[in-house]
């Protein structure tokens, strides 16, 4: 399986529209890849709180269907990153999408884990409230958000789910860049999945973003990791081996139904 992690800035003074056709270009350049992956909002840039209701789209708005057009025209998997999604009620969510070679909208993630330190987004956007895998030729494919890397309990449900490919859309400020490497192993350790993770760069609201996309594979190994600069990543990947570690090393099989049983003694308020 070939992955292609698409890093890309989304600079204050570049318009949308310019952006989405630069965007396309690099798409249509990582056609031979099998997976193309998008950082967080970088339509709007997700620092760019004050352009969230103005670029906000319902799921079936023209962004989407031009991210569809491109995974059919690619003929790969397309992980759009996520876009300020409008609801039915008028309410936001940052919403994460995958096409289908075809340009099928198989998948989409609302991120449950809306960010607030330094960020209005917790303000702006109402969280997501489920988690879904979806099949394909490589494994099941769920996602997360950015912040979401932070909550392993959202990861377990992702496990529940059945999930063996994790994509993680992000806008991870170069100041935790270590939170940033800590956590995608982490995760792609603890729930023995392969976590496909593409961050933005370059500068949005005075806040520098950590770019170091990359794939980790559930034993830790990261297979590809970007540095600072735009551009693509690519990374070549056997996706067996998420049930072959699973087989070998079959710690997930020792969880406990529900850990919310065991007892708390000594817990201090
Ligand atoms: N875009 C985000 O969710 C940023 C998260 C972040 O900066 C952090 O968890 O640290």
């Amino acid at each position: 399986m070939k992955i292609a992690l698409v890093q890309i800035g989304s600079p204050e003074d570049e318009p949308v529209a310019a952006r989405f056709d630069r965007v396309a270009g690099l798409v249509r350049s990582a056609a031979s890849a099998d997976l193309i992956v998008l950082p967080e909002l970088w339509a709007t840039g997700y620092f760019a709180f004050d352009d969230y209701a103005r670029d906000a789209e319902p799921a079936d708005g023209p962004s989407l269907a031009r991210l569809g057009e491109l995974a059919r025209e690619t003929g790969a998997y397309l992980h759009g990153g996520s876009f300020v999604e409008r609801l039915p009620d008028g309410a936001l969510r940052n919403t994460a999408v995958l096409f289908d070679p075809t340009g099928e909208l198989v998948h989409s993630y609302s991120k449950v884990h809306v960010f607030g330190y330094q960020s209005k987004e917790a303000q702006l956007l109402k969280p997501g409230d489920h988690v879904s895998a979806v099949a394909t030729p490589f494994g099941a494919v769920a996602g997360t958000t950015c912040y979401d890397l932070r909550f392993p309990e959202l990861w377990r449900c992702l496990v529940d789910a059945g999930a063996e490919i994790v994509i993680v859309p992000a806008a991870w400020p170069a100041a935790r860049l270590a939170h940033w490497r800590l956590f995608t192993t982490a995760r792609a350790v603890e729930d023995q999945v392969l976590v496909v993770a593409c961050n933005a760069t370059g500068t949005q609201g005075g806040v520098e973003l950590g770019g170091h996309s990359r794939v980790v594979d559930p034993w830790g190994t990261v297979l590809a990791e970007a540095g600072t600069e735009e551009g693509i990543t690519w990374c070549d990947v056997d996706p067996g081996v998420v049930p072959a570690t699973r087989e070998q090393f079959p710690v997930l099989d020792d969880r406990l139904p529900s850990y919310r049983e065991l007892t708390i003694r000594g817990a201090h308020a």
